[in-house]
């Protein structure tokens, strides 16, 4: 079991917030932390990894504490079994793939770790090649490697996806789930996308200015009350538009692009960059095997 509780008083836009949060993760699963921008997921990432000093807290990691502050318990960052892998690439640029892994070996560490994360991330074919000559979705499989190859406590991704095109993305999103399971990794993910977060997690908590505010199964979450639609997907407004009385928003779901028939009243509060949940229920989808 890990345990999380820890309090820091960080400056917003607009003032002081207070980040208060106190969660467990159940080991083996992936957990999101969903929320809005400045609302402080990549704060409680830094604290956990030992980069930001909470003011208050415990952090406690599969029977080992990493942070007591009552009894000034204070892992260094070096000292904490944690992987990263954020938007941005990181990756040592006069380094080969493989030179990149085998500088995150700890001393005295068995070296056979390097090539089983390069034939399940399957970058064999990339082991030599330095970091400029790869695209963004090979860089980000490199950084996920680099970050499995200490076989970390608790591997955090932080919004690394979200420089990648959909096609990408869902590739991606496919290796992060196989080295977590084949790893039986904790796993907690930053995400703002609903339809990601559906896809990956088994849990997913959602964070408003500092606070966790919900959390549980990611469908439960996200499926609005008023919705009981017989199918549902979310997305994201991507256009809105208006043609004569009626309004036509454009969702884009994954890579594709739904366009829905809205009214006023039912546009008043909808903006570009929303996330929604287009959902029908007065017929019943079929299916075409493509
Ligand atoms: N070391 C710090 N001291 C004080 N305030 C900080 C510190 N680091 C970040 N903040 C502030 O805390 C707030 C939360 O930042 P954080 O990066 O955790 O948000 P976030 O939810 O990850 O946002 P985003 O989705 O944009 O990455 C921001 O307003 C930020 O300016």
């Amino acid at each position: 079991m890990i345990h999380i509780a820890v309090q820091k008083k960080l400056t917003a836009v607009e003032g002081e917030m207070l980040l208060d949060v106190d969660f467990t993760l159940e080991e083996g699963k992936l957990t999101t932390l969903y929320g809005e921008s400045g609302a402080g997921k990549t704060s409680i990432f830094r604290i956990i990894s030992g980069l930001l000093k909470a003011d208050k807290g415990l952090i406690t990691i599969k029977q080992k504490t990493w942070l007591d502050t009552e009894q000034k318990i204070y892992l260094k960052p070096q000292q904490r079994k944690v992987g990263l892998v954020f938007q941005e690439y990181a990756l040592f640029p006069n380094m080969t793939v493989k030179e990149n892994l085998f500088f995150a070996l700890e001393k005295g560490q068995d070296k056979k770790i390097v090539d089983e994360l390069i034939a399940i991330i399957e970058l064999g074919n990339l082991q030599n090649r330095k970091p400029q000559h790869l695209s963004g979705g090979q860089k980000q499989r490199v950084a996920l490697a680099r970050a499995m190859v200490r076989k970390p406590d608790i591997l955090l991704l932080d919004e690394p996806l979200s420089a990648l095109d959909p096609k990408m993305r869902a590739k991606l999103q496919d290796y992060i789930l196989e080295v977590h399971r084949q790893f039986k990794l904790t796993t907690l993910l930053i995400s703002h996308d609903i339809g990601e977060v559906v896809k990956m997690s088994d849990c997913v908590m959602i964070i408003e200015n500092g606070m966790i505010t919900k959390q549980g199964n990611p469908i439960d979450i996200f499926t609005n009350q008023r919705v009981s639609g017989k199918f549902q997907f979310s997305g994201e407004i991507v256009q809105i538009q208006k043609e004569d009385v009626i309004y036509i928003v454009t969702i884009i779901i994954d890579a594709n692009f739904v366009k829905v028939i809205a009214q006023e009243d039912e546009i008043k509060d909808l903006n570009i960059g929303d996330k929604v949940i287009v959902a029908s229920k007065a017929f019943n989808p079929i299916l075409y095997k493509i």
